[in-house]
């Protein structure tokens, strides 16, 4: 409420102000629009520009079927960590590109609904800049084994599709089991943002020089890779070695990747070495649930790779299986597959494969995640432990094939048939080749999807080969744009605050003299 000043001496003529007053009010008024001017100036520079958004493609051409996944990013974050994330992913119809052998013309086509999907995800006026890659993991690596002439023309024909499509062709290729080790280490440790550690973890993790990166474990249909961070550095086999420098950090990681050891190769091993010791067509199989029968080629059974080696002449040419639902004899014999004999290194995990001791936490996914998922074996709150976990796997395959029909009617009688045996080949995997015990099994973590991104080798494929995850830290600005801002107006305030009251007390005003002595 202000309260006019009377000029002494003066009556009955209209109150005058004091020229001290009117320069107050004045300065007042236009420190008030100074403030409003630089809240607006802040608030507006503030708001969020309209994203920047880029695209990319990846193919991922495994052994049963091929995924198209689309990822984005906002163009200006393009080197921060977890800030690229999948949009899409389009499940090809049909057999991977290696079923394709036969008919090698109809791989590319194959791709061709995935594709027109991606084009209605993307903004067409983004089509030609978005990159697009393909990746062929353990299907492709045994059919060029196999007949390397069929894989290259399977890859002619998915490259001609991939060259048709509007998008920035970047190459269509077999990757080794060690890239696919490796991508799928870099893209589980990006998406959980392990490499880039701020504030507390950061001093946390110098001070104790440690950067802990979880390890991955992937399981396919023809090969399964390991890959991890080994506490000492050995040298003991450096093919299995690989060496990164990201966001300015060094790391040392293991890998390996068994071919022939994806869950769909492994049971064709068994059954090929079950074979052996035939004397009759019809096998009674512990691994699958009793009353289930299935018919087996046995010229198909022999055709890969992974089996030839035990290809001899039988007396019948087709393979009867009959189930007979038994965990522990199932295990006994997927056990097999693992030669522990020979270890020309300090510590193996099978085949005289070289292996580290175990380190830190494992993510596991693909085969992984959905076998142990149907059996309802993932929760992150209370993991299982490993003989809930194998109790649980033991129960299942009890059940009879018509029961477990019923139950789960809705699952593809492929899968479903196989989770009895898939199940007792993750844990002879994870127990008798790589030597998890009671003790480090719950470190694993059954991962589908962290965020809205799938687990698996793609994401990091495309990181490394836009080159988005830079060897050296970015440099930050200490603040961000808003605080910088917000910081500004407040020392503003304060020193307009500070020179306004020093006038006051230094020029002591006559309107505010009186009440000041
Ligand atoms: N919902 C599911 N339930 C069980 N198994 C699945 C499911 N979806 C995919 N799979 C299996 O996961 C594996 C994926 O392997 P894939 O990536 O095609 O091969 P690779 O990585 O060896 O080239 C295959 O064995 C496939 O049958
Ligand atoms: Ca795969």
């Amino acid at each position: 409420m202000e309260i006019p000043v009377l000029t002494a001496g003066v009556t009955g003529t209209k109150p005058k102000m004091s020229w001290t007053r009117k320069i107050l009010l004045i300065l007042g008024f236009l420190s008030t629009l100074a403030v409003i001017a630089l809240i607006a100036v802040a608030v507006t520079q503030n708001k969020p520009l309209p994203k920047n958004i880029k695209y990319g493609i990846v193919l991922d051409a495994g052994s049963s079927h091929t995924n198209l996944y689309v990822y984005e990013w906002p163009a200006e974050k393009e080197n921060d960590t977890g800030v690229v994330q999948q949009v899409e992913v389009c499940k090809v119809e049909g057999p991977g590109i290696s079923g394709y052998s036969h008919a090698t013309e109809k791989a590319g086509p194959s791709l061709a609904q995935c594709l027109r999907q991606a084009e209605y995800v993307i903004p067409s006026k983004q089509h030609q800049e978005t990159p697009i890659y393909l990746g062929a993991t353990a299907g492709m690596r045994l059919l060029s084994l196999e007949n390397k002439n069929a894989a290259d023309k399977v890859l002619s024909s998915v490259e001609k599709t991939l060259r048709s499509a509007p998008f920035n062709f970047q190459g269509a290729r077999i990757i080794s089991g060690q890239e696919e080790g490796a991508y799928g280490w870099i893209t589980i440790n990006y998406l959980l943002g392990n490499f880039k550690q701020s504030g507390w973890k950061k001093l946390l993790h110098s001070l104790k020089s440690i950067s802990e990166t979880s390890g991955a474990l992937d399981l396919g249909g023809a090969s399964t890779q390991i890959t991890f961070v080994p506490n000492e550095l050995s040298s003991e086999s450096p093919e299995n070695l690989l060496y990164f420098r990201l966001y300015g950090k060094d790391y040392l990681v293991y890998t390996h990747s068994f071919l022939c050891y994806g869950k769909d190769q492994a049971l064709q091993q068994k059954l090929a070495e079950d074979l052996q010791t035939m004397e009759n067509s019809s096998l009674l199989d512990p691994c699958f649930h009793q009353g289930y029968q299935r018919t087996i080629n046995i010229s198909d059974l022999f055709k890969t790779p992974c089996t030839s080696a035990k290809k001899k002449q039988f007396p019948f040419s087709q393979l009867y299986v009959q189930g007979e639902g038994d965990y522990q004899k199932c295990r006994r014999n997927v056990q097999k597959l693992f030669n522990k004999t020979n270890c020309p290194y300090s510590s193996c995990s099978f085949n005289g494969i070289y292996l580290p001791p175990l380190q830190g936490d494992f993510g596991a996914f693909s085969a992984f995640y959905f076998v142990m998922n149907f059996l309802n074996l993932t929760s992150e709150q209370s993991p299982a432990a490993l003989d809930k976990v194998a109790a649980t796997v033991e129960s299942f395959c009890a059940r009879p094939w018509h029961e477990v029909k019923t139950a789960y009617h809705q699952i593809k009688e492929k899968y479903l048939s196989e989770y009895c045996f898939s199940g007792a080949y993750i844990l002879s995997l994870l127990e008798n080749g790589y030597d998890f015990t009671e003790n480090n099994w719950q470190r694993i973590h059954f991962l589908g999807k962290i965020g809205s991104s799938d687990a698996g080798w793609t994401l990091g494929y495309m990181l490394n080969l836009t080159n988005m995850i830079p060897a050296e830290e970015p440099a930050v600005p200490p603040l961000s744009y808003g605080s910088y801002v917000g910081l500004m107006v407040l020392c503003s305030l304060v020193l307009a605050s500070v020179l306004l009251f020093a006038w006051l007390l230094f020029h002591k005003p006559k309107c505010l003299q009186k009440g000041i002595v």
